[in-house]
């Protein structure tokens, strides 16, 4: 058993909505989604779907227009602004797009990690990693004095995970961590995330366009039209039915049955359920 635990997440009927001048934008409409501690997922969907607005409602950096989202034992939409930035700089941690959004590029990786570790060695009762098993957990090691801005990509998109684990975060939420890598560099990040999961059970949630990197995390969560539309596990694909009861048909499928096609529903006896459409 490690020291460190994975935190539960759940989303209930989230909505989110960007009110401009130019108009509204419905970024999400209705997202159901649970993830049970230490598990790892990949969120992937179409540019524009509502990927990256869901990790910055479940990183707290927005607040939902409608719906709960929970990490843990908190509501995040009901914490105050400092109790969510407490939250970021200890329970959960977050990689943006772009390694170097995250890192100081003229620093060294101890000085970024320390930088990390700065919020949770403020809190009490948080045990605070020892950097070199951080920079181990990630493939780094013996690499601290290295100033991040000379790594090559590889080694800096895994510096800034890093940094995201550095406070021993329940939850780790990383934003398209390997579309500047190569396959070498993706596949090191791939087993960094692994090494993190299996030693410290943290829930990981990833956002990617790389088949390989959602295979490798197991559950793979498509978000269509801002909504949950469709979940893969171990490589089987499965519809999901939304708290409001309804199921999103895949996009083939849609082109066969469109908009207003009449269904009935059969359920029979051994509980098998069958949509018959009907053709007439
Ligand atoms: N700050 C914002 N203000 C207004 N609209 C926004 C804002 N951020 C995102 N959107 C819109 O919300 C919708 C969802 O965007 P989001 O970035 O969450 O999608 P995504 O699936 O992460 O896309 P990508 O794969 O291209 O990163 C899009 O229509 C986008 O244009």
């Amino acid at each position: 058993m490690t020291e460190h635990s994975g935190l539960a997440v759940a989303c209930r009927r989230v909505v989110q909505i960007y009110r401009g001048e130019g108009g509204d934008v419905v970024a999400l409409s209705g997202v159901d989604l649970s993830i049970a501690p230490g598990e790892m997922v990949a969120l992937v969907g179409p540019s524009g779907s509502g990927k990256s607005t869901l990790i910055a409602l479940l990183a707290g950096l927005l607040r939902p227009s409608a719906g709960r989202v929970n990490v843990g034992t908190f509501d995040l939409g009901r914490l105050s602004d400092r109790e969510v930035s407490r939250m970021r700089g200890t329970q959960i941690g977050v990689v943006l797009q772009g390694a170097a959004r995250n890192l100081l590029p003229y620093a060294s990786l101890w000085r970024n990690i320390w930088l990390a570790q700065r919020r949770a060695a403020a809190t009490a009762g948080i045990a605070l990693s020892d950097p070199e098993s951080v920079l181990d957990l990630v493939g780094l090691s013996g690499q601290g004095n290295a100033k991040v801005g000379d790594l090559p990509p590889g080694a800096r998109q895994r510096a800034a995970l890093a940094v995201g684990i550095a406070a021993s975060p329940g939850l780790l939420l990383v934003d398209e961590p390997t579309s500047q890598l190569d396959t070498a560099g993706r596949d090191e990040v791939i087993a960094a995330l692994a090494k993190v999961n299996a030693e410290r059970g943290t829930t990981i949630v990833v956002v990617t366009h790389d088949a390989e990197v959602g295979s490798a995390l197991g559950r793979v969560v498509t978000i269509r039209d801002g909504r949950v539309g469709a979940e893969g596990r171990d490589g089987q694909d499965f519809a999901v039915v939304a708290g409001d009861g309804t199921v999103q048909l895949p996009p083939e499928v849609l082109e066969e049955l469109p908009p207003g096609t009449l269904f009935t529903i059969d359920q029979a006896e051994d509980g098998t359920v069958t949509l018959v459409p009907d053709r007439r």
